[in-house]
């Protein structure tokens, strides 16, 4: 008979494409997935086009700050957490898998009241507040970096490394240059702005088009609504809102990232050994995680952290041309970090289970 098991996990992109990777793996003539997610978050449409069973409950936005709307979104999580209650008695699930984000709560408070195992996962390198929440419920912790587990109960943490979809790690760099249209005579450079593109360093770029043209093909994921049709005919720079399927075909033929400090996506290159710069979100706009995502990277060798009050066309080409001269070191340290893909381990995890 196939076992059950419910993920969750949402609010950005990042909350979801972790489960995504493992539920690809998954052998489902041995599993049943589900999904529990929210009414209007990202997850809902990633996981629903993938004719996965998805099961919407309210959630409140979980904020640190004073807030009117605070009030309000404690009655949503607690109506989250009635409705994750009956969705989970009526699915029976053996076990309840978690990438945080603020749905995940209630959905964990809800197993732990039926006694179903749980298994979270983080992916900064300090834990979101969902699961700083979470942690005291579930069975079991995984982490992405070795700095994490400080931050939970030793006892029950284990660090992996982040799931990374398998697919990403297979790609072929003459079918990614085929699909740029681009020539083997000069570095790709690609520039990633998380799952929701990056305002500032998309001004950086194409302020500094024309001599980084000079010195490579630009490739730039630009987010959704940010591409700049005056650029449209640019030899040498190919700017998308966003690449599906084409993705690992472009990593494949790219030399060089310039990038957010998104955990998957950092994680992402590394597995790759792509030297990159890392131009975190700013405290202002975040809670700081991905610049210490960035200072782990840049610490270990695997990255040069460029913080985004200093960036500007200038200190963007200056620290590009550091890059190509840290080129081999920095692919030689990645390659022997033993810091990387845990994929493999989370799905032994869940068959132990
Ligand atoms: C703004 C924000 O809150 N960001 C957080 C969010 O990042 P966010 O949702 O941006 O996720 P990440 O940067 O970690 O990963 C982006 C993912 O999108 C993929 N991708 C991107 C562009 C594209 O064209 N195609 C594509 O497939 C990348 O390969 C990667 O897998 O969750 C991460 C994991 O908790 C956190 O570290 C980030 O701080």
């Amino acid at each position: 008979m196939k076992k059950t098991i419910v993920f969750t996990g949402g609010g950005s992109a990042g909350h979801v494409t972790p489960n995504i990777a493992i539920i690809n793996e998954m052998d489902d003539s041995k599993w049943d997935i589900r999904y529990i997610g929210s009414k209007q978050g990202i997850e809902k449409e990633l996981i629903t086009k993938r004719n996965i069973p998805y099961y919407e409950i309210s959630s409140g936005k979980l904020r640190r700050y004073l807030d009117a709307e605070n009030v309000i979104d404690v009655f949503r999580v607690l109506k989250g957490c009635m409705e994750a209650r009956r969705t989970l008695k009526k699915i029976k699930p053996e076990l309840v898998f978690s990438k945080g984000g603020f749905v995940s709560v209630p959905v964990i408070i809800a197993a732990r009241s039926l006694k179903i195992p749980i298994l979270i996962h983080e992916s900064d390198l300090t834990p979101g507040l969902a699961n700083k929440i979470s942690q005291r419920f579930a069975t079991k912790i995984f982490t992405s970096f070795e700095e994490t587990k400080q931050f939970f109960p030793q006892e029950k943490t284990t660090v992996i490394g982040s799931p990374i979809r398998k697919e990403i790690l297979t790609g072929d760099a003459q079918k990614g240059r085929e699909f740029l249209g681009f020539h083997d005579g000069r570095p790709v450079l690609t520039m990633m702005g998380g799952s929701l593109g990056a305002k500032k360093i998309n001004e950086a770029v194409r302020e500094s088009i024309h001599e980084l043209t000079e010195k490579y093909q630009l490739v730039h994921l630009c987010g959704k609504g940010n591409r700049d049709e005056s650029m449209a005919n640019l030899p040498g720079y190919k700017q998308y809102e966003y690449v599906n399927e084409e993705l690992a075909d472009v990593l494949a033929a790219t030399d060089y990232v310039i990038t957010r400090g998104g955990s998957n996506a950092i994680f992402e290159f590394l597995a790759l050994n792509i030297p990159m710069i890392i131009v975190p979100l700013t405290k202002k706009q975040s809670r700081g995680d991905q610049i210490l995502n960035a200072k782990s990277f840049e610490e270990k060798g695997f990255a040069i952290m460029l913080e985004e009050e200093y960036l500007t066309p200038q200190t963007l080409t200056t620290q590009l041309e550091n890059l190509r001269q840290q080129r081999e070191t920095m692919q030689r340290t990645m390659a022997a970090s033993k810091q990387g893909n845990g994929l493999q381990s989370i799905l032994e995890e869940i068959e132990k289970v």
